[in-house]
């Protein structure tokens, strides 16, 4: 997953866009990036690291314009160290395009075939979303007739690209000296929604953005999530249409979105992030009571940030008391969204250290939202030992991961996810602990659509069942083979 933004305003947008930005960090550390368009001029600044450490005073001055999108990237496709891969991607034709894209395109190798043989198109990157923007590039160009560009040509190019580009987009697109174009992909798997204020002056302004905690963050009304193959258009004056451009929409969300990745006080689909992990909380609760006598555990304790709503909801269901017991260093980023296992396995050592009062002598049920490569969780269940624990039960707010993750979070290879091909109690020997227990599928499924009508999520990293077609044995072995660990 990554982050993405974007405003067109009547004034300047650039402070905007990198506040947004900020709000949008724990969605991708690796680089970032800010357009803006003033008139029918682009001005673009990217850089690796995150926000704070990337924008400089002069690159801000540089980026003027009323319309403008920014980018947080967590790499999944192409290479997180090589600044040219970080967003946005701009072509020069047709118009001028910049683009910005939170997903991953599960049909790379055909595409960049079709771009070189047919369209004729030099892909400069390893990255999908290069592909994505000169896929975008090209059926723009095949509507358009004269100088003009209306929104029924653009529409009619997002419906070619939904026929041609397969896995999941969110992608935002500024057309120089038109418009901003967002759309969704399909399935709807990568979130994207839409905003809108008045300036003081009672002018229109608006936003898409990755979650809906921008939104309220700029005062920005909700006026609702983008549609699963919708796309929308903004003119530079504010003027907002939108249509359904895929043939045979239907929402499928990515759950790992509200297990770990999107932040707790977004709303999402509808569905609130922050409660949804509470209902995983007193769901996880009814399976531990089920396989744990209740003594086992004199406190309850969550790993430090995102498993703590599941956590409490855990501990107050059971009647044990809820500790904290792990500082964790506020300088440290995510360590799960850092690009290569080393340093992951240092970062969790440098950001959470065990408070040994709370350890010595006690039955300890720790509690993370997931567990993945199990970098965190082995050194965890060391710290607690070494600081004296007695029992270590761990439990886990997400189902066992077997499967990867080729929907736009970096988990691509069998082999280094620590549950796959283990039965429980292996895992549990892995990782140290005495005893493991983990969330049901079903269990997550209906913690997170509860009270919705919402029918289908992809869980395919629990379960191993690919919504979108291409993605066969062939294609996972290949991505194993070929992308980053
Ligand atoms: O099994 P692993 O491969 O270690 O991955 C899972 C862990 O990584 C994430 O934490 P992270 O530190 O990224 O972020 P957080 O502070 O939001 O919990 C997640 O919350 C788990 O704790
Ligand atoms: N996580 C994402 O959304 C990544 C977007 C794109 N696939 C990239 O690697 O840059
Ligand atoms: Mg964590």
């Amino acid at each position: 997953m990554c982050g993405i933004v974007g405003i067109v305003s009547t004034e300047p947008v650039n402070q905007q866009v990198y506040d947004s930005l900020l709000l949008l960090q724990h969605r991708g550390q690796d680089s970032t990036g800010i357009a803006t368009a003033d008139g029918s001029a682009f001005h673009m600044a990217k850089a690796r690291g995150q926000v704070r450490e990337a924008f400089r005073t002069r690159d801000m001055r540089s980026l003027i314009g009323n319309m403008g999108l920014g980018h947080v990237r967590y790499t999944t496709k192409g290479a997180a160290e090589r600044e040219e891969e970080a967003q946005p991607f701009y072509v020069n034709a047709p118009y001028g395009i910049i683009l910005v894209h939170n997903g991953n395109l599960t049909n790379t190798r055909e595409l960049s075939q079709d771009l070189f043989n047919i369209d004729r198109r030099h892909v400069n990157s390893t990255s999908d979303t290069e592909m994505l923007l000169n896929v975008l590039a090209t059926e723009l160009q095949g509507q358009i007739t004269g100088l003009d560009l209306d929104p029924d040509q653009i529409f009619a190019a997002v419906e070619q690209v939904n026929e041609r580009v397969e896995g999941s987009y969110a992608v935002i697109a500024l057309i120089a000296g038109h418009g901003l174009l967002a759309f969704r992909d399909p399935f709807g798997i990568r979130p994207l929604i839409l905003g809108r204020r008045l300036t003081a002056k009672g002018k229109e302004e608006w936003i898409v953005a990755s979650e809906s905690l921008v939104l309220e963050n700029g005062d920005y009304e909700i006026v609702r999530d983008v549609e699963p193959g919708e796309a929308i258009f903004i003119t530079l004056d504010g003027q907002m249409t939108s249509r359904q451009c895929a043939k045979n929409p239907r929402l499928v969300p990515c759950s790992f979105e509200y297990v770990y990745l999107a932040r707790p006080d977004s709303v999402m689909n509808g569905i609130s992030v922050y409660e949804s992990r509470l209902r995983m909380g007193d769901r996880l609760a009814d399976t531990i009571a089920k396989h744990m006598p209740l003594g086992d555990a004199d406190v309850v304790m969550p790993i430090p940030d995102s498993s703590r709503p599941s956590a409490m909801q855990v501990a107050q269901k059971l009647g044990i008391e809820y500790r904290e017991g792990f500082y964790k260093n506020r300088y440290v980023g995510r360590t799960f969204i850092m690009p290569g296992q080393s340093e992951r396995k240092r970062s969790v050592r440098q950001k959470l250290n065990a408070m040994g009062t709370e350890f010595r002598g006690k039955n300890i049920l720790i509690v993370d939202d997931s567990i993945v490569r199990g970098t965190t969780s082995q050194q965890i269940v060391q710290m607690a030992r070494d600081a004296g624990a007695n029992k270590v039960t761990f439990a886990s707010a997400a189902p066992p991961v077997r499967f990867p993750h080729v929907y736009g979070i970096n988990m691509p290879s069998r082999q280094e996810l620590i549950a796959h091909g283990r039965k429980i109690p292996e895992i549990a020997a892995e990782l140290g602990a005495d005893h493991m227990i983990y969330q049901e599928v079903a269990d997550l499924q209906a913690a997170i659509t509860e009270g919705t009508s919402i029918e289908s999520l992809d869980l395919s990293c629990f379960t191993g069942d690919y919504v979108t077609g291409t993605v066969t044995e062939e294609y996972l072995g290949w991505v194993e083979q070929t992308q980053l660990s």
